[in-house]
């Protein structure tokens, strides 16, 4: 009973981009997370290249195939032709497409796939031809399974935003929980693999681990950065009062 992890990018590269500085480095915290163990790192760029831009991607992709060949490279984004482009060029194990719309802040629901399976179905096939394995963003809703199966999808990417939300109900919590096992249960029985992401954390991926034995991947970023600064700001403190010139 274990998933693999993606470290998702996206809120470090959103920091880098505050200044016109190199830092935090996007391929160097790349880095530190494939060196402590993560299956793979995770970006969903957007037109606007707010946080990752198109350049990170050659970049990412050069520190896997150099450093870490057996990590896995996941995008994630709308199919427009530009990112249809970047995917090709950029080669990624894994693609996962989520139907955003450029003017939202973040990803906030699946595909509807009885309504765009037929505008999914030939560039599922197109990215698999490019030896993409493709997951398709899903909100939790058993009954869509079939229509996403007949896309050609490898995999469905649970969408866990509404799981996240629930941090303060516990009872909320568990119905969302069940929702998205039985989900993951008709995607499992038509032979389509299970990732999730979206607001997981420390405290939430247990129980839907424990729902959900057969996760494939989580790709987590927001959580996970909040937790990198938490975790990582006593040693840092202690750094800068030393170039305070503090003996510490
Ligand atoms: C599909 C999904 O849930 C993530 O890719 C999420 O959109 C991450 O992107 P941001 O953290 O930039 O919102
Ligand atoms: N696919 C979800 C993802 O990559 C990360 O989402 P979040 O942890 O930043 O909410």
């Amino acid at each position: 009973m274990t998933a693999e992890l993606s470290v998702n990018l996206n809120a470090v590269a959103m920091l880098r981009n505050r200044r016109d500085l190199p830092w935090p480095s996007v391929t160097g915290l790349g880095r530190i997370a494939l060196a402590a163990g993560a299956h793979g790192l995770t970006v969903h760029p957007r037109p606007d290249e707010r946080h990752i831009r198109f350049s990170d991607l050659p970049a990412i992709r050069a520190l896997i195939d150099a450093e870490f060949p057996t990590a896995e490279f996941n995008i994630e984004g709308y199919p427009s032709t530009e990112f249809l482009a970047l995917v090709a060029a950029a080669k990624p194990e894994q693609v996962t497409l989520v139907p955003d719309d450029p003017s939202q802040p973040t990803s906030d629901h699946g595909w509807d796939f009885e309504r765009q399976g037929g505008f999914l179905r030939p560039i599922v096939e197109r990215l698999k031809e490019q030896g993409a394995r493709v997951s398709l963003f899903a909100d939790a809703d058993p009954a869509a399974m079939r229509a996403a199966a007949a896309t050609g999808c490898d995999r469905v990417e649970l969408y866990t935003g509404p799981y996240g939300g629930t941090y303060d109900d516990p009872g909320a919590a568990g119905a969302e929980i069940e929702r998205l096992g039985a989900t993951a249960d008709a995607a499992l029985e038509l032979g389509i693999g299970v990732n999730a992401g979206h607001d997981l954390t420390v405290a939430n991926l247990p129980p839907l681990i424990v729902r959900i034995p057969q996760l494939a991947e989580v790709s987590i970023g927001h959580g996970l950065t909040a937790d990198a600064l938490e975790y990582g700001m006593v040693e840092t403190v202690r750094r800068f009062r030393r170039a305070c010139g503090q003996s510490v």
